[in-house]
């Protein structure tokens, strides 16, 4: 499993620059290379910490819990010397799996929730146009006698 494998500081190192960037962020060994030019932070500042122990500066910045599980995504192994909780991983597979249920529970057709939503929505603006053309009847017969 890609996660196991074990670096050292100076073998991460050695994965500094845009076309090959490593980072050790909390014990795990990055591969960003990728997503450098997505970092919604601008990849200067990567580049800045490229092959380097960047946790302080990912600490610093407040990350949401979103960037958080992304480490795990671009995880190629840990650091010498720790061990990085295995739950971590499969709490981001089920999350993975979790959204894949949210979607297909979305588009289920024959949810009499999303039925009942669906007739409304047609009926309702059936209701007012309706209304509309009722009262501009009644006030169109009304102005005639
Ligand atoms: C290497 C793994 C990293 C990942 C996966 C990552 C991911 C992200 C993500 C998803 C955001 C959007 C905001 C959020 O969701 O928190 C973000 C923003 C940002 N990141 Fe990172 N980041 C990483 C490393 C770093 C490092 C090492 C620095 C420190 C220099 C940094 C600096 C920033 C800054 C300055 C922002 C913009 C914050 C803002 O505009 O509010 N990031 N990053």
């Amino acid at each position: 499993m890609a996660e196991k494998r074990v670096f050292t500081l100076s073998q991460v190192a050695q994965h500094k620059s845009r076309k090959d960037s490593w980072f050790v962020i909390n014990g795990r060994v990055l591969n960003v290379t990728s997503f450098l030019e997505e970092h919604p932070g601008g990849e200067e500042v990567l580049l800045e910490l490229a092959g380097k122990d960047a946790s302080k500066a990912f600490q610093d910045i407040g990350h949401s819990k979103a960037a958080q599980s992304m480490l795990l995504k671009y995880q190629v192994g840990i650091l010498e010397g720790h061990t990085v909780q295995d739950q971590d991983a499969d709490k981001y597979a089920s999350l993975k799996e979790a959204k894949k249920e949210g979607m297909s529970a979305f588009i289920m057709k024959d949810s009499p929730t999303h039925k009942y939503a669906a007739l409304i929505e047609f009926a309702v603006p059936l209701l007012v146009a309706g209304s509309f053309f009722a009262y501009r009847y009644a006030t169109a017969v009304a102005s005639h006698m």
